[in-house]
């Protein structure tokens, strides 16, 4: 079982809800640290949250979900071994696993539809990471 640390702000408040719902489907455990509506709050409170309960070894993997993903992703990815993937259809979020050991996802809630998001999920969360040559590469980055 994958412990699953999930956040947005009120651009991502409402796909958010469809994640959580798969993730529960799928068997996973979830950290949802908010927010819990779509009053207007500020995204790097959520990442930061998220971040530092992977980096605590309170959850195996994050998801951020804000308007597009992009603020999501700049802030998560300022935190050393997080490696924050923003991905708008399935074939990059099974690179971003397989290649780049992607440990947090970034999906963008007022780009994607919401069964695309979920069709993201489920392939994030069951591609492994291939290792070898791309190891190399991610340890270069300290
Ligand atoms: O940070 C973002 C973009 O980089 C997110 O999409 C936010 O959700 C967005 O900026 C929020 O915008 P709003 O006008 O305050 O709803």
């Amino acid at each position: 079982m994958t412990v699953v640390a999930i956040g947005c702000d009120h651009g991502g408040f409402s796909l958010k809800q469809d994640i959580v719902a798969t993730l529960e489907s799928l068997g996973h455990e979830v950290v949802d640290v908010g927010s819990y509506s779509e009053e207007s709050v500020d995204y790097p409170h959520y990442a930061a949250t998220v971040c530092k309960a992977i980096l605590a070894g309170d959850a195996h993997r994050g998801i951020l979900i804000c308007g597009t993903g992009i603020g999501m992703s700049i802030a998560a990815n300022r935190y050393p071994h997080i490696r924050a993937a923003l991905c708008h259809e399935a074939f990059t979020a099974r690179m971003s696993r397989e290649h780049n050991d992607a440990n947090v996802l970034c999906l963008g809630a007022r780009v994607l539809g919401v069964s695309i998001a979920v069709d993201i999920v489920r392939t994030w969360l069951a591609t492994p990471f291939a290792g070898g040559r791309h190891l190399r590469r991610i340890e270069l980055m300290g």
